[in-house]
């Protein structure tokens, strides 16, 4: 199994630089884990490999450790998945005039444009196999030789890979080079996946918000507490790019507003976005008047979001029963008189946390 380096958290000698905190916001243990050990590792020259799922910030990470390295050259990012595989051979290594149909002028690589500096390869694991070998031997000679050239050039950059993959399986799976994964493999840092840190969500959240506060001359959203903790229950399967959209979006439709629990189930992290132009849901409470009640809410409104009245019964009713029967979700589905698999997957649906719901 792959070893990720952490730093002892009581190591005050290597407080991480506020401008790696302005970058990659958050102060989770697991996030001033990770800021501390960039900080010690950036200063040198061995190759880091970052890895983490889709969206945890494993390029701010890159250009953390570009920020802290004290090179004078640039960062220069390549995603290896983005680009078509026979294009990439000379988008890295660059090629000489003539050297096939097309290339009508010589063109500097991307290793070339990194010297000095970082050369950041994103999803390496997508490097096709002939490349996976060139890469190895600018590596290992520090000289990388254009399409089409005869000679070499010298170059002098500091490697940073990532991939979302477990590049370990890979290699097993003889789908990449043992050698070349030794070689970049040298300093492995693991982004945490952002539900293993949603004490972060709100100051995330606060930042992009005020990144982004020139948008709207309406004021900022306003998250309530229960909105928060609503995020925090969430499971964030695009991870903080995830969040960036959720911001987006209640940046446009809640400016200078009260964000709810229900406003964040219900709008800002449904995938249906049709529910996005349904009015905003009354209080459930109006639905229990009767027929009477419900034709006033009708004549006065308009429409009904009908699928986002029944959703925000249903929630109520889940989390009064876990409140009820102390969080044991076996006791609450018995008492909704429902299957336990079926509460489960109700609760996944709805992100309601067991504990913060019998808590409540
Ligand atoms: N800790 C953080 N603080 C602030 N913004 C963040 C943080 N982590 C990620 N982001 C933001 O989330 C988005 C995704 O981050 P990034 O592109 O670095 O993720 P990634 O892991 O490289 O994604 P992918 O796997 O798709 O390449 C970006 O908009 C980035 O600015």
């Amino acid at each position: 199994m792959t070893k990720h380096y952490s730093l002892n958290m009581a190591d005050e000698t290597k407080a991480t630089d506020c401008r790696l905190d302005c970058l990659l916001v958050g102060e989770s243990p697991v996030m001033q884990g990770l800021k501390r050990l960039i900080a010690t590792v950036a200063p040198g020259h061995a190759p880091v490999m970052v890895q983490g799922a889709t969206g945890v910030g494993k390029e701010l990470v890159a250009q953390g450790i570009h920020m802290m390295s004290g090179r004078d050259g640039q960062m220069v990012a390549v995603n290896c998945a983005a680009i078509p595989a026979d294009l990439l051979e000379s988008e890295l290594f660059g090629h000489e005039k003539g050297a096939f149909t097309g290339a009508t002028e010589r063109r500097i690589g991307r290793i070339e444009q990194a010297n000095g500096g970082t050369l950041f390869l994103d999803e390496i694991g997508d490097m096709p196999a002939d490349l996976q070998a060139k890469l190895l031997r600018a590596l290992e000679s520090r000289r990388v030789q254009r399409v089409g050239g005869r000679d070499e050039v010298e170059v002098n950059f500091r490697l940073v890979t990532a991939t979302h993959r477990n590049l370990a399986d890979h290699v097993k799976a003889g789908l990449f080079r043992e050698d070349l994964f030794f070689r970049i493999n040298v300093f492995p840092m693991m982004v945490p996946d952002l539900n293993m840190r949603t004490e972060d969500i709100p100051m995330i959240l606060r930042t992009m918000m005020l990144q982004h506060r020139d948008r709207t001359d309406l004021g900022l959203p306003e998250f309530t507490q229960a909105a928060l903790k609503a995020l925090a229950a969430h499971s964030w399967p695009g991870n903080v790019r995830e969040l960036r959209n959720v911001v987006d979006r209640a940046m446009v439709l809640f400016a200078g507003r009260d964000v709810t629990a229900e406003d964040v189930r219900g709008v800002l992290l449904s995938a249906d976005m049709a529910a996005m132009n349904a009015p905003a849901p009354a209080c459930p409470e109006r639905l229990s008047q009767g027929p009477e009640g419900l034709r006033r809410v009708l004549e006065s409104e308009g429409s009904i979001n009908m699928r986002g009245y029944l959703q925000d019964i249903e929630i109520r009713l889940i989390e009064a029963a876990l409140s009820v029967n102390e969080g044991c979700v076996s006791h609450a589905a018995r008492s909704l008189k429902l299957q336990r698999t079926t509460l489960i997957e109700k609760m996944k649906k709805l992100s309601i946390d067991r504990t913060a719901a019998a808590a409540a």
